[in-house]
């Protein structure tokens, strides 16, 4: 079953990040509370940054217990562990350490140091994930890019359509780099809750078009994916500028 979307527009990016860490610190102590661990997928692109940042500041973050916290990531950009264009070394720039995570139960994609390919990686990945159980996460954060991709699932691009695993190497991203491993339709589709997190004008249609009615993930990825639970749209003014058919909420 899943959850039809809801959307919440803020003012600006700051709010809408500052907003979406205080609303996942919540969710984290709900997962903890009812079983015990929690599994969150991060996400690359500047709002995934945004939110870690704004996470290492959120009033109520020692409420959750960061040791018990699974950190895993939507997509990876397939290159070597460290390097600056990688969605975790990003997002360890933005604070993530800071948290105090356990080590163990932080994720990684293995990149091009580490693996054969691209598909080896997405294979460790996708046996990582079974074995911890993260068949269904409790929150997914996806951004979206202006072509309203999510994660590194593109519109038209064969790796939507894999099956039967929950990770899947994506080669020809028409965002660089060529090379990354994402979680598959399959799997964000198990997930609790899924966020979107969105800002800037730049986003707008791809917002506008993902909440459509009748939209198409072949189109537009980001129509896709729905939590169980949840499908929060959570975007700011900029980005919501035309999406039709629905209330959007205003904080
Ligand atoms: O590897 C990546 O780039 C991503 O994970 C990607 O899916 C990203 O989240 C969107 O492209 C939005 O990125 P921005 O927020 O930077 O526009």
């Amino acid at each position: 079953m899943s959850s039809a979307p809801s959307v919440v527009v803020h003012p600006d990016k700051q709010s809408l990040a500052d907003a979406a860490a205080a609303r996942l610190v919540t969710a984290l102590v709900d997962a903890q509370a009812a079983r015990g661990e929690a599994h969150v997928a991060l996400t690359g692109g500047s709002m995934g940054s945004a939110i870690i940042a704004s996470l290492c500041e959120v009033p109520g973050r020692s409420a959750v217990d960061w040791s018990r916290v699974n950190v895993w990531w939507g997509d990876e950009r397939y290159l070597p562990a460290g390097d600056a264009d990688r969605n975790d070394t990003q997002n360890d720039a933005a604070g993530l350490a800071s948290l105090g995570l356990d080590a163990t139960r932080i994720h990684r994609v293995a990149g091009p140091d580490t693996s054969d390919s691209a598909e080896d990686s997405a294979e460790a990945y996708a046996a990582e994930l079974r074995e911890h159980g993260a068949a269904a996460f409790d929150v997914v954060l996806l951004g979206v890019g202006p072509d309203g991709h999510v994660a590194s699932l593109f519109p038209h691009h064969p790796a939507q359509r894999t099956t039967g695993t929950p990770a899947v190497a994506v080669h020809d991203s028409p965002k660089p780099p060529p090379d990354r491993v994402s979680l598959t339709f399959e799997c964000l589709d198990r997930a609790l809750e899924v966020w979107f997190l969105v800002a800037g004008a730049d986003k707008a249609v791809a917002v506008g078009a993902a909440l459509a009615s009748g939209a198409d993930r072949w189109d537009v990825p980001a129509a896709g994916p729905r939590g169980s639970i949840a499908t929060r749209w959570l975007i700011d003014a900029d980005a919501a500028t035309a999406v039709t058919g629905t209330e959007p909420r205003h904080d």
